[in-house]
């Protein structure tokens, strides 16, 4: 079994068990239900950078990325380094987060935050409007057609925007629809971890021009971003270069200064 298999096997034990705890009619009670949600889609649009940096403490492929961080240092610091939004692991077992890093986050800055988990219920995309979350994200290689265009309608009518990934063509094929906000290609290969800016770059042309195009890990350095640009990149999802230092938003200042 790959590790995405066994990842989203885990997954729906976890989701049932929170169901179980948790019933919806509580989750729709957070004040934050109220919330009216910031569009990061919009922002990337109109911003010159397009970084959207994330929260990560390990990964399957990597298991000690930074564990001695605070996450409300890392979203304030994320924030005045004037990043697009903040993606926030909330996946415990492969990456050490939690649905709490979301809310402190959510308390520490005003940026669009995206629930950066492993989405094969309805459920969790109530969890992530009640913990403040303004964007989700669906992996199209977990996901059926009709699993991505259900989780996606309901995502919108809750006002969140909606990432979708892909890895490959095929994914990207099975995955358009217009409820979709950005199509993010994933640059590592969620099953055998290898890592290529040259999925980004093949797979944009088939990507249609209505949706804002994101290029997720691996990125490394600004030559990166330079050279993903021409292909009409607008948004670069970025972990571990931020994480694997003391100060992530110190590091993530001098990336975009060194951007503009
Ligand atoms: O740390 P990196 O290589 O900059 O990658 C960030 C992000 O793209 C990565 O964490 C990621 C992309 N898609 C995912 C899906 C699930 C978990 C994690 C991810």
């Amino acid at each position: 079994m790959n590790i995405l298999d066994k990842i989203t096997l885990d997954k729906r034990k976890e989701v049932e068990l929170r169901k179980s705890l948790i019933p919806t009619s509580q989750l729709e009670q957070s004040v934050l239900f109220e919330r009216p949600t910031v569009s990061l889609s919009d922002k990337l649009r109109n911003s010159k950078t397009g970084i959207i940096a994330e929260h990560k403490r390990r990964s399957p492929s990597k298991s000690v990325i930074n564990h001695t961080l605070s996450v409300q240092d890392v979203a304030q610091g994320y924030e005045d380094a004037g990043v697009c939004g903040m993606s926030v692991l909330t996946d415990g077992k492969y990456f050490g987060g939690s649905l709490d890093d979301l809310l402190t986050a959510r308390a520490s800055c005003n940026l669009p935050l995206l629930r950066k988990e492993f989405i094969i219920d309805e459920y969790q995309l109530l969890e992530a409007k009640a913990y403040g979350a303004d964007v989700i994200l669906l992996i199209a290689a977990i996901l059926t057609r009709e699993e991505i265009k259900k989780y996606s309608e309901f995502a919108k009518s809750l006002n969140l925007d909606v990432l979708l990934e892909v890895h490959n063509e095929e994914e990207l094929h099975k995955s358009i629809m217009p409820s979709l906000d950005m199509l993010g290609v994933n640059n590592r290969n969620l099953k055998t971890f290898d890592v290529s800016l040259n999925t980004s770059k093949s797979l944009s042309t088939l990507i249609p021009n209505d949706f804002v195009k994101v290029s997720e890990s691996g990125i490394s350095n600004t030559e990166a971003i330079k050279e993903l640009q021409p292909y009409g990149y607008q948004g670069f999802l970025i972990g571990e270069n931020f994480m694997k230092t003391d100060n992530p938003g110190a590091s993530a200042t001098a990336f975009i200064k060194s951007l503009l």
